[in-house]
């Protein structure tokens, strides 16, 4: 059948409606989800003969072509999950983004005209500071297939990655199979080698490569393990830390039961807005950090913190807003679920001299009236919540806290309208959104916004 895409999905995929006939002869609708298309475009699909209401296929043929679409330069593009837009000019891209944070914005009734054109990259490659690589039950190391996830596809190349972090991705997969290691069977629970973490500061130059395992690096391993550290060693001295990281569980995470360090120090140095930052195996960091020092100077420019000011930073993580703002505000308060995270946030200001920051550790519901209570009233509040935003309770402690600002960081348009819409009540006025695009060739997008106490 011919079918005409009239939109994407929120993971990027193209929607299209095509009408058949039953055998009554009365027409019937099917919805179609059609990956790697864009808006526009007239495409070829098969559809099965039965009845359906709704239908996901590849479209066997492009018929008529958005004048956007581009040659994908990824040869894993399609099956490995990282990138869906390769296939779409880097501005169609951008204006997408916009168009989705504005569609957010009106869904609840806010002026779409307050968002900005999303700020973009300059160069939308090799952008990311962390990859996760899984190996193979046969040993080999490579991307999950999309849809797939029992399918890894050997790794040739990553255009998102740096290109320092691929390199030292392939090294591994070339010791693991000259020493023929076998890799985890998530089926049969058994096998050895889980995932390779590669995470490197773009700023130090730093690198930390993570192999997760299900035994001990000692024993059997030894010669083998071994080999492995010298050969990166030799070959790459920006490699600042090994690690072994035993996972047994059968959960398929990144997680570690026993860490063994087998080179350099456990940790690795990062620096953002002119910080140090220390970065463990497990530490959240953000994964664009080109992108992530524009989000931060633009939260700063939207704030206007002062040093009269007292400040909250409502899921603070190990503090990537709180240093910098630290700096222009009298006092800030930083709070973050993670223990880890505020453990780190707390050695960070230290390492950092910076000494006008308190940090809890607890969710930020209960976190929001400690504070209130130990720390006093805020004048700005900052709040970067994960994908599912802050929920309707947290927003409304937020807008009984009265700061006088509140700069809101969001990873998802549509929990951040519903979010910042509990803020009217409160008297709160939305100000400007700036779209900010940390994850090129995807979907996703970053906002920061500023909004105002009326009466403030
Ligand atoms: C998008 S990250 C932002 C972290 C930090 N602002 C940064 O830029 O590195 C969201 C953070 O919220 C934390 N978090 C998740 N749920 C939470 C909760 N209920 N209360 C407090 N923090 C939470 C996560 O651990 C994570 O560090």
């Amino acid at each position: 059948m011919k079918a005409t895409v009239h939109e994407l999905d929120y993971k990027g995929s193209g929607r299209a409606e095509v009408w058949r006939e039953n055998e009554k002869g009365n027409l019937k609708k099917l919805k179609l989800t059609i990956p790697q298309t864009l808006p526009g475009e007239e495409v070829q699909v098969t559809v099965p003969a039965r009845r359906l209401k709704r239908w996901r296929t590849d479209a066997d043929k492009i018929i008529a072509a958005h004048e956007e679409r581009v040659e994908p330069p990824c040869p894993h593009f399609v099956k490995c999950g990282g990138c869906v837009w390769q296939h779409w000019q880097y501005e169609g891209q951008l204006k997408a983004k916009t168009d989705y944070v504005k569609r957010a914005l009106e869904n609840v009734n806010f002026d779409p005209s307050l968002v900005r054109d999303t700020l973009g990259m300059e160069e939308p490659w090799h952008y990311r500071n962390k990859m996760e690589f899984t190996f193979a039950p046969d040993g080999s190391l490579g991307l999950m297939e999309q849809g797939n996830f029992r399918n890894v596809i050997p790794l040739e190349t990553c255009l998102i990655a740096g290109e320092d972090m691929v390199k030292t991705a392939m090294e591994t997969a070339e010791w693991a199979e000259e020493y023929a290691l076998e890799g985890y069977d998530k089926e049969e629970h058994t096998g050895l080698l889980r995932h390779l973490m590669v995470r490197q500061s773009f700023a130090t130059g730093e690198i930390m490569l993570g192999v997760f395992a299900t035994e001990s690096p000692e024993g059997r391993l030894k010669e083998a393990v071994n080999a492995f550290v010298k050969r990166i060693e030799n070959k790459f001295p920006q490699v600042k830390s090994i690690m072994w990281l035993e996972n047994r569980d059968w959960a398929d995470r990144a997680q570690s039961e026993e860490t063994h360090l087998l080179s350099g120090r456990d940790f690795i140095y990062d620096e953002m807005s002119g910080y140090r930052f220390r970065l463990w195996f497990d530490t959240f960091f953000q994964t664009n950090p080109l992108q992530v020092q524009k989000l931060v100077d633009l939260a700063l420019e939207m704030a206007e913190p002062k040093k009269t000011e007292k400040m909250m930073d409502l899921f603070c993580g190990v503090g990537t807003f709180s240093l910098p703002f630290a700096d222009k505000v009298g006092s800030l308060a930083g709070i973050e679920l993670v223990e880890s995270s505020i453990a780190s946030a707390r050695r960070n200001a230290e390492e950092n001299n910076v000494n006008n920051t308190i940090f809890l550790a607890n969710n930020a519901r209960e976190g929001i009236e400690q504070m209130l209570e130990s720390f006093g009233r805020p004048e700005l509040l900052l709040l970067d919540p994960p994908r599912s935003g802050a929920g309707g309770k947290v927003m409304r402690k937020i807008g009984r806290a009265r700061p006088e600002r509140v700069v809101y960081v969001s990873c998802n348009p549509d929990t951040f309208a519903t979010d910042i819409k509990e803020l009217e009540a409160f008297g709160y006025e939305l100000k400007t959104v700036q779209p900010v695009d940390l994850f090129p060739q995807t979907v996703h997008v970053e906002c920061v916004a500023r909004l105002e106490r009326k009466d403030s």
